[in-house]
C-alpha cells in the first residue's frame, strides 16, 4: 500500500465511524458542485473548501501514513530539548550530545499528537480544530515540518516532494466518492487492525494482506 492510498483508506474509515462529519462534508461538497458551472468542482474551489481541507489535515495529523523514520547524523551536534529528560543514571538533561554516525529515530506521530503543543484533545480526530486559530503552544514551538506544523511529510532538504499532490489526490477522490456514496463500518470492523509497516496499512484478522471492509451505499442527491 502506498502513502496516499493509506491516507485515503484511513480517511474513509474515520468518516464511516463519524457519520455526522461525513454528512457535513457531503453537504459542503454538494453545495460546491451545485454552484459549479461544469460537472466537476473547479480546482480553485476544491482546494479551498474549508471542511474538506480540515478532514484531510486532521487525518494526516493524527494518522500519518509514515508514522516514523530514521536519520543518521552527518556531524557531531547537540540537540536542545524543550523540556528536560532523566537519563539512566538519574541525571537531568536539557540537551543531548549526538556524535557523527548516530542513528536517530524520528517519531512523526508523537510530534503530531504532542499534547504540549496540540493541547489535551491532541489524540482525538477533530477536523473542526482546523477551522479555529491553532493553539499558541503549537505556533510558538515552530515545528520544522514542511506542511502545516506537522511532521507527516517530514522536514528539511529530504522532505516529501509530493505533499501538494497527495492532498490534491485525497481531495479529488473524496469529493467524488462522498457526494454519491455513504460509508459505514462493516460487521467485521472490530477485526480491522492498522499494521505499522513502513507505510501503515489496514488488515483484517490474521490476513496479512491489506484490506478495509466498509459498507458502501449510494446516496441520492436530494437525501441526506
Ligand atoms: C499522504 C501521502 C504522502 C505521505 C504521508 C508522504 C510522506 C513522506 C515522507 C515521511 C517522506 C520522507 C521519508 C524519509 O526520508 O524517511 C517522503 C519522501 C518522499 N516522498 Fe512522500 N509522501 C506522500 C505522498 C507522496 C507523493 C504523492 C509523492 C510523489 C508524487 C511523494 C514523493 C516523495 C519522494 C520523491 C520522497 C523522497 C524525497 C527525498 O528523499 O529527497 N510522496 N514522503
Amino acid at each position: 500500500m502506498d502513502t496516499t492510498s493509506s491516507a485515503m483508506a484511513r480517511t474513509l474509515h474515520l468518516l464511516a465511524k463519524h457519520p455526522d462529519i461525513q454528512e457535513t462534508l457531503r453537504q459542503e461538497l454538494r453545495t460546491a458542485a451545485d454552484e459549479a458551472e461544469d460537472a466537476d468542482i473547479p480546482y480553485e474551489t476544491l482546494i479551498s473548501l474549508p471542511y474538506l481541507d480540515a478532514v484531510c489535515r486532521e487525518t494526516l495529523r493524527l494518522h500519518p501514513p509514515v508514522p516514523f523514520t530514521m536519520r543518521v547524523a552527518q556531524q557531531d551536534t547537540v540537540i536542545s530539548l524543550s523540556k528536560p529528560v532523566t537519563g539512566r543514571d538519574g541525571s537531568r538533561m536539557q540537551e543531548i550530545p549526538i556524535t557523527r554516525g548516530t542513528h536517530i529515530f524520528i517519531p512523526i506521530t508523537t510530534s503530531n499528537t504532542n499534547p504540549d503543543l496540540w493541547l489535551e484533545d491532541a489524540r482525538e480526530w477533530k477536523p473542526e480544530r482546523w477551522l479555529s486559530p491553532l493553539p499558541e503552544t503549537l505556533l510558538s514551538a515552530r515545528v520544522p515540518g514542511v506542511y502545516s506544523h506537522l511532521m507527516t511529510f517530514i522536514a528539511g532538504n529530504r522532505a516529501c516532494i509530493g505533499f501538494t499532490m497527495a492532498q490534491l489526490e485525497m481531495k479529488v477522490v473524496l469529493s467524488v466518492l462522498i457526494q454519491s456514496l455513504s460509508f459505514a463500518p462493516a460487521l467485521r470492523d472490530s477485526e480491522i487492525f492498522w499494521q505499522m509497516n513502513t507505510v501503515v496499512a489496514p488488515v483484517v484478522g490474521k490476513n496479512p494482506h491489506p484490506e478495509l471492509p466498509l459498507i458502501v451505499t449510494p446516496v441520492c442527491a436530494d437525501t441526506g
